[in-house]
């Protein structure tokens, strides 16, 4: 079928609104011009070396006064452009030579609208050019407004481009010495090329040879100084990272101090030994919080804005391989070096937990130097297992506070296993050491361990339990006389998770809250209250069971239920503090109801 060309236009492009969509969408900050500037000179050279295998690349910036205004010229010696590239390459928006060129992945530039940057901070962007493979030199001159020309001119001697701008008065500060120094040393400090900062102060060589984290024959004296400049942090160790898988090279640095798990990530990821990102959350196990990375990669893909990378399997593959750098590093520690390993355990034990989690080899090497925090206090796993025949463990947090002092009591050593991986790490410990016994315990299984005391033997026990019942009811709590150790602890409060989850509906529920039946119906078993255990051993205990005066009996009641909710780490409610605060306050009447008119005698 023949093609009807009447009603076929062309898209026009506003160039107005795609800078404007660079500028506030698409990269990040306004500097990013020199990013895209130096990885065009960079890019040029790769191109000449195609051509040129000795080629030396070289990068100079020029910042000039010109009437009092700041210009700036970033001059390279690479390939060039000739007058048809020019209208091809520069002109045209999201056309690239880096693409489908035959060493296409050798570059750093692809999307083809990196030059676009430079109309975001500079009136119009002129670019002089003279080609390698031809003797004509051209000037390009593009504004915002979508137009541009292009004129042959006659100074330029040798191949290769310079990109001339002159800066709009809001970003007058992007221009100034020591702003753009940094930002050439923040993009550009591992690129392989020379750069050379020309003011009128003369000459500075910025960049001329490989960074030490690079080299793989640097001392660990020469990385550790280098992570020390870099983020300003004095590491405990440092190793190197490589993974074929993308093509990754670097150094990990371990922190000297603790640090969150879920805490941001800081790093310094370079693609192709420009500055690309901080983060590397997907080329990064979770597990590797303990260290700062710096790393070159030079196959992994950028996403349009240079700014992370994509996630793809490539990149899958190279945390693979980066995983098991980490792990490599702890098993030869593991054989030269046991006193750094355990400083690194016992700083960065949860990271290594959630990565013995994952390598059953290092939870074998690991284990015995791994503490647990336990109702004993923080212990090896080597001391847990050998001053104990049963070691008991809590998933929950709330449910280790209120079963610690109770447990240690009964000569129980209990693991808090609170984070999700330390549940999975005992599972682990459990398939691989069949031999230690590890078991879960709750609150409920301390109460059927305490001894029951028979109160219809004495029908004082039996009032005991009546009134304090009848009274904590009140605070949805049911109350019972038991036995425990150890003695000095008049009262515990025990309750499983759905007792707890039976007080909250309840008080939601009394608050006025408008969903209270719906609320109600939540309740499963109605008998599953929180107890609070009265330890009839003890002297305030027994002392309660004799109490006539009812005033009295409540007060010492709702003062030992609140302190038993704050022993066992659990929240008071508007509710209870208000029966503390009076129990509190009615105690301080009686008191002092003794003394009064005493001294007048
Ligand atoms: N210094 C230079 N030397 C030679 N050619 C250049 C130079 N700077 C730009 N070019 C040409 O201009 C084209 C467009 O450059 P631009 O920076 O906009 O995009 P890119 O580098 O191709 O891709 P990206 O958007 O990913 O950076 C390049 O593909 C290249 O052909």
């Amino acid at each position: 079928m023949e093609e009807n060309n009447e009603n076929k236009y062309l898209f026009q492009v506003n160039l107005k609104g795609m800078i404007e969509l660079l500028s506030e969408h698409i990269y990040s900050a306004p500097n990013v011009f020199v990013r895209e500037l130096l990885q065009n000179g960079i890019d040029a050279n790769t191109a000449r070396k195609s051509i040129e295998e000795n080629h030396k690349g070289i990068i100079n910036v020029y910042l000039n006064k010109v009437d009092d205004t700041p210009q700036l010229i970033f001059e390279d010696n690479g390939i060039g452009l000739t007058e048809e590239e020019v209208h091809q390459f520069l002109s045209v928006i999201g056309q690239s030579s880096k693409r489908g060129d035959f060493n296409e992945k050798d570059f750093i530039g692809k999307f083809g609208i990196g030059m676009l940057s430079c109309l975001v901070v500079s009136h119009e962007i002129v670019v002089e050019t003279r080609s390698l493979l031809k003797d004509k030199s051209v000037c390009w001159r593009g504004k915002a407004d979508g137009t541009y020309t292009v004129e042959a001119i006659d100074n330029i001697e040798k191949a290769g481009t310079r990109v001339i701008l002159s800066p709009k008065k809001e970003w007058l500060p992007l221009f100034e010495k020591e702003e753009l120094k940094k930002n050439i040393l923040q993009f550009g400090n591992a690129l392989p090329i020379t750069i050379n900062f020309i003011t009128d102060e003369g000459t500075e060589v910025l960049v001329d040879k490989d960074p030490v984290w690079l080299n793989k024959d640097s001392s660990k004296e020469d990385l550790l100084e280098y992570g020390r400049k870099t983020f300003n942090i004095n590491f405990l160790d440092a190793f190197y990272l490589h993974s074929d898988k993308g093509q990754i090279d670097g150094v990990a640095y371990i922190m000297p101090y603790k640090v969150q798990f879920s805490g941001s990530k800081q790093h310094k990821i370079y693609l192709k030994r420009m500055y690309l990102c901080e983060q590397a959350n997907n080329l990064l196990p979770e597990w590797t919080s303990f260290v700062k990375c710096i790393i070159n990669t030079n196959d992994l893909r950028p996403t349009a804005s240079r700014e992370s990378l994509m996630d793809d399997d490539v990149m899958k593959e190279a945390k693979k391989e980066l995983s098991n750098c980490f792990k490599d590093y702890l098993k030869v520690l593991m054989l030269n070096d046991v006193k750094k390993l355990s400083e690194i355990i016992s700083i960065h034990h949860i990271f290594i937990k959630a990565l013995a989690v994952e390598d059953r080899e290092l939870l074998k090497m690991f284990i015995d130097y791994i503490p647990f925090e336990t109702n004993k206090g923080h212990m090896t796993f080597l001391s847990i297992k050998t001053y104990n025949d049963i070691v008991y463990y809590t998933p929950s947090l709330d449910d280790f506070r209120q079963i610690r002092r109770i447990a240690g009591s009964q000569g129980k050593t209990v693991i808090n296993a609170a984070y999700s991986f330390e549940v999975d790490l005992i599972q682990k410990i459990k398939i691989s050491f069949p031999d230690i016994r590890l078991e879960k315990i709750t609150p409920q299984d301390i109460l059927d361990t305490l001894s029951d005391v028979v109160i219809s033997d004495d029908e004082r026990y039996q009032q005991f339990e009546k009134r304090a019942n009848d009274l904590l009811k009140n605070q949805y709590c049911k109350a019972q006389l038991k036995q425990f150790d150890p003695i000095d602890t008049p009262a515990i409060y025990v309750a499983n998770d759905e007792a707890m989850s039976n007080k909250n509906i309840q008080n939601l529920s009394n608050s006025g809250n408008p969903f209270a039946a719906t609320l109600h119906n939540f309740i499963k078993k109605e008998d599953n209250m929180p107890t609070l255990c009265f330890n009839k051993d003890n002297e305030i205990v027994q002392n309660l069971i004799a109490i006539e005066d009812e005033t009295l009996f409540n007060s010492v009641v709702h003062i030992m239920y609140v302190q038993a909710l704050m022993l066992g780490g659990y929240p008071v409610n508007k509710k209870e503090m208000t029966v503390f605060n009076d129990a509190l306050y009615q105690l301080l009447i009686m008191g002092m109801s003794n003394f009064i008119g005493k001294f007048d005698l």
